[in-house]
């Protein structure tokens, strides 16, 4: 009877044609809670650190585990374009994946509940915001017309409704927000909680309101579960987190190189800003579209607001030259693919920021090289990545 229940669970969405990328240094039971949704997925660990390292994966799951002799193996010297202890090395799942869409999930992310405390399946609304056009080119102000009880509202114009391609999903976060270093130092207890749900475990209401009037004359605590999906106006940038983020791999993949970060790089935790600047520009030459909004995951972990300082200093510092430089430039018309688009930009990156600080001249070599390593993977006489998969029964 069991067999026949397992055989008549319904096929998830996009089961064979997307691919689930987790960065890793940790063992991943955190998969245990996803298991209801990742379980009919193809996983791709990327394995950061010390590759003798043995990461526990919770058995039943379909994946290949790529370390980081693995990377040098099949990369070769072109493997100097992926960071080394940087989350940034999870675009190498990226550029070995063979399927058109892909999910990044950062392995302290969790289920997070909505506001009637049903659990969120963040991977099949990732699906739906893929799925459904955009809206880059008119703002629609009742959010995205194409999600459930909503739509064009009065005066946008019908030659305009079909919208765009979408090609990237970008999800937000529960209880630890993305704040940068800074931020989380002036507020080490801010969390983005629905309304103390949770809170009921322990207390009882008059407790809970004592504890909400506590935190809120000590700390203003934002309760932030904003039910909308919106797509980012065209000529608009915006700070892509990669924790919680999916995206059209066939589309916009090779622009999602995640950047030299980490170990022997003066930055780090500008990995997903960087690539998010270089595929939002793209996506705007392009006329795709970039949504943001749910899903909303759980974040258990608030790294190191002092490591996270000293990683981010050059960041915080550089952006303010690197933001005016992707707003001002605009890609040739000649340029008609991603991969054209993104060495362009490269060339730019190095003639304009290389003069702020030579860390942008290695990094515009990077992007070279990034793409160079994608086509060597994706060309259809391309070298062949596989791991070994590492499927547990
Ligand atoms: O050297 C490393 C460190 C971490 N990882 C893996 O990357 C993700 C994110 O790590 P973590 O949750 O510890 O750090 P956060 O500060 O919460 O990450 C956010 O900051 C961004 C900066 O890159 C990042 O994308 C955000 O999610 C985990 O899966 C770690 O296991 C790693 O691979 N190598
Ligand atoms: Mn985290």
């Amino acid at each position: 009877m069991a067999q026949l229940y397992s055989s008549m669970k319904p096929t998830p969405m996009l089961k064979d044609e997307l691919d689930i990328v987790i960065p890793t240094i940790r063992n991943l039971d955190f998969l245990e809670m996803w298991r209801p949704f990742f379980e009919q997925y193809h996983l791709i660990i990327v394995q950061d650190g010390d590759p003798s390292r043995t990461i526990n994966i919770p058995k039943g799951f379909d994946y290949e585990l790529y370390n980081r002799n693995d990377i040098n193996r099949i990369l070769g010297p072109k493997s100097s374009c992926i960071s080394f202890k940087d989350s940034a090395c999870r675009c190498f799942g990226y550029m070995v994946s063979k399927k058109k869409y892909i999910y990044t999930i950062d392995d302290d992310c969790f289920v997070a509940k909505d506001p009637s405390g049903k659990e969120i399946n963040a991977l099949e609304q990732h699906i739906k915001n893929l799925l459904t056009p955009s809206t880059p080119h008119f703002f629609n102000t009742l959010y995205d017309p194409y999600g459930d009880g909503a739509d064009f509202v009065r005066g946008y114009p019908f030659s305009m409704r079909e919208g765009a391609i979408t090609a990237v999903s970008h999800g937000l976060w529960l209880n630890i927000p993305d704040y940068d270093a800074p931020t989380q130092l002036v507020k080490p207890l801010e969390r983005n909680s629905r309304k103390f749900d949770n809170a009921h475990l322990f207390l009882n209401d008059e407790e809970i309101n004592a504890y909400v009037l506590l935190i809120g004359l000590v700390f203003v605590v934002i309760c932030r579960y904003v039910d909308a999906v919106m797509t980012i106006p065209k000529g608009t940038l915006f700070p892509m987190c990669g924790m919680n983020l999916a995206f059209d791999r066939e589309l916009i993949g090779p622009a999602m190189y995640f950047g030299l970060m980490g170990d022997g790089q003066p930055i780090g935790r500008y990995d997903d800003m960087w690539a998010g600047w270089c595929v939002k520009v793209i996506c705007d030459h392009m006329g795709w579209g970039v949504k943001t909004g749910l899903p909303y995951i759980w974040h258990s972990k608030a790294s190191n607001p002092f490591v996270n300082l000293r990683k981010e200093y050059n960041g915080i510092f550089w952006q303010e030259e690197a933001i005016p430089f992707f707003q001002s430039l605009t890609l040739p018309k000649e340029c008609t693919s991603v991969q054209q688009c993104y060495m362009e930009l490269a060339k730019l990156v190095k003639e304009k920021l290389g003069k702020m600080d030579p860390y942008f001249i290695k990094l515009a070599d990077g992007m070279v090289t990034w793409i160079e390593a994608w086509e060597e993977l994706n060309s259809p006489d391309g070298i062949e990545a596989k791991a070994p998969n590492g499927k547990d029964e």
